[in-house]
């Protein structure tokens, strides 16, 4: 399954009953369309886009093949047991006490080796180990492990330290005193050790999936969670979650970095849980401010699930991304940016990089993103300079000329008059994608008798592309 492929959607199940569930707890629903024939739903993994890794599918209309499970045990590919965290945190307790000579780690595993365990990973080809792991390492676990770089699993994507000081300094002058880290090892990890240093005031959570970060993390500092459909994997996950909330209060804030395989829908739908379990515990109705790093190219999609979001034009940078970093002179810089419903006047960007407050807008705009006051707002999105074409009345990248067969902005090299190749999957205009097919929005509000019965239906009740 790959929710990003071209004829996959992601279908929210809402408070469907009948969902199957893999290790990584419930499934998703998906939509498959070929053209030509109707669309079919599917179950698939949630967390893992990548079949080696989680193999569950099961046709939603299929009650006869009900389903093809991995089996159910709780290790992942790299045969360490992944969802025991208490197991992990007494090997990582003997682990502390071994004298620095005995302490290794097997970086392709990502396990702390007992003393016992070290010839069975060094004689395994392709094992890479380390040795003498010092004290001070374990505090840093994203240097430590390998990061996971597939996208279809764990897509693990560090952030630089420029990054990292600018989110710690930016949530230090908001006043946050709690910060729930969905996917952010990297913004855990240094607050966690600020906080231990005695340097901040500021504690934080970390729910992720790697679980590697279960060996030296305890259970007040790690839940081990699927992202994409709420799920704890431990049974105290749930409630060290809700009491992090309590905590918090109003200095709670949401960081999270999602892998950017496109399943924009279901995070959304999980934000909005964690802001209904907040809202719920405070009967407020004020909002969770969150921080979403995401592709700028996403933010249409994002705001159709989340509209108090906006994007920042602060160009996220990694360390092991090589297109999601600003070294090596590139123009356009990192993609990323940062969705958040916090207002932008109270989030300074660094003037240092060259980002700018623009009173009109009353945000913070980069360098090369000018001031358009025909669109009145700074218009680029991309890291380039935009500039405003009177025909079309709006601002179009640089590299666009004015066509005035085609009556709009295009790249010299387009060829006039050409359709689109690929129009909408569901009803074939050329208009509109499958996603915005008034056709679609149209059946799923349908009772089943209007529509002809199909094998192709799916039986569950099934809400399509619902955002909270
Ligand atoms: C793009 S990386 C973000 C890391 C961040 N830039 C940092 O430096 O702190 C994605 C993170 O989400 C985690 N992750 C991947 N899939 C997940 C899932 N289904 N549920 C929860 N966490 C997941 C990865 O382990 C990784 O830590
Ligand atoms: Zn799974
Ligand atoms: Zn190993
Ligand atoms: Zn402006
Ligand atoms: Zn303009
Ligand atoms: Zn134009
Ligand atoms: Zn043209």
């Amino acid at each position: 399954m790959a929710s990003s492929d071209h004829n996959v959607d992601v279908v929210l199940n809402g408070s469907a009953t009948n969902v199957p569930s893999c290790p990584h707890g419930p499934a998703l629903l998906f939509e498959r369309y070929v053209k030509g024939t109707n669309s079919r739903h599917f179950f698939a993994c949630s967390a893992f886009r990548d079949r080696k890794q989680c193999s569950f599918f099961q046709w939603a209309d299929d009650k006869k093949n009900r389903c093809i499970c991995p089996e159910t045990d709780n290790t992942d590919s790299r045969g360490q047991t992944s969802f025991d965290h208490s197991a992990l945190r007494k090997r990582f307790l003997k682990f502390k006490k071994l004298p620095r000579e005995s302490r290794s780690v097997c970086c392709t595993c990502g396990l702390l080796l007992l003393p016992e365990e070290v010839d069975a990973h060094s004689g395994q080809a392709g094992h890479v180990l380390k040795h003498r792991v010092s004290l001070s390492s374990l505090r840093h676990p994203t240097t430590l492990f390998h990061p996971q770089e597939n996208n279809k699993t764990y897509a693990q994507y560090l952030f630089s330290d420029s990054t990292v000081d600018f989110v710690l300094s930016s949530l230090e002058n908001l006043n946050f005193t709690h910060v729930l880290c969905v996917g952010a090892p990297r913004i855990h990890e240094a607050f966690t050790l600020k906080h231990k240093d005695g340097q901040t005031s500021v504690t934080s959570l970390l729910l992720d999936l790697d679980s590697r970060y279960a060996q030296v993390y305890s259970h007040k500092q790690l839940c081990l969670y699927n992202m994409f459909n709420h799920h704890f994997f431990d049974l105290r996950g749930e409630s060290i979650f809700k009491s992090f909330l309590r905590e918090g209060g109003k200095g709670l804030v949401l960081v999270t970095d999602p892998p950017f395989g496109g399943m924009v829908e279901a995070l959304a739908a999980t934000f909005s849980k964690i802001q209904q379990a907040w809202k719920k515990l405070f009967e407020t109705d004020a909002s969770l401010p969150i921080l979403w790093f995401f592709p700028y190219f996403m933010e249409k999609r994002i705001s159709q699930c989340l509209p108090s979001l906006t994007m920042l034009d602060y160009k996220v940078d990694y360390d092991n991304h090589t297109l999601f970093n600003t070294k090596g002179g590139k123009k356009k810089g990192s993609p990323v940016r940062i969705f958040t419903n916090i207002s932008q006047s109270s989030l300074p960007l660094p003037a240092a990089d060259g980002y700018w407050y623009c009173e009109v807008c009353q945000r913070y705009s980069a360098s090369e993103n000018k001031h358009c006051d025909k669109c009145q707002r700074c218009t680029s999105k991309d890291g380039t300079t935009y500039t405003h074409c009177d025909l079309c009345k709006r601002c179009v990248k640089a590299s666009r000329i004015h066509c005035s067969t085609c009556n709009t902005c295009d790249l010299p090299s387009h060829i006039c008059g050409k359709v689109q190749p690929e129009g909408c999957h569901v009803c074939g205009a050329l208009d509109h994608k499958r996603r915005d097919c008034p056709q679609k929005y149209q059946s799923t509000k349908q009772s089943g008798k209007k529509r002809k019965p199909s094998r192709h239906r799916t039986p569950t009740k099934a809400k399509k592309l619902k955002c909270q």
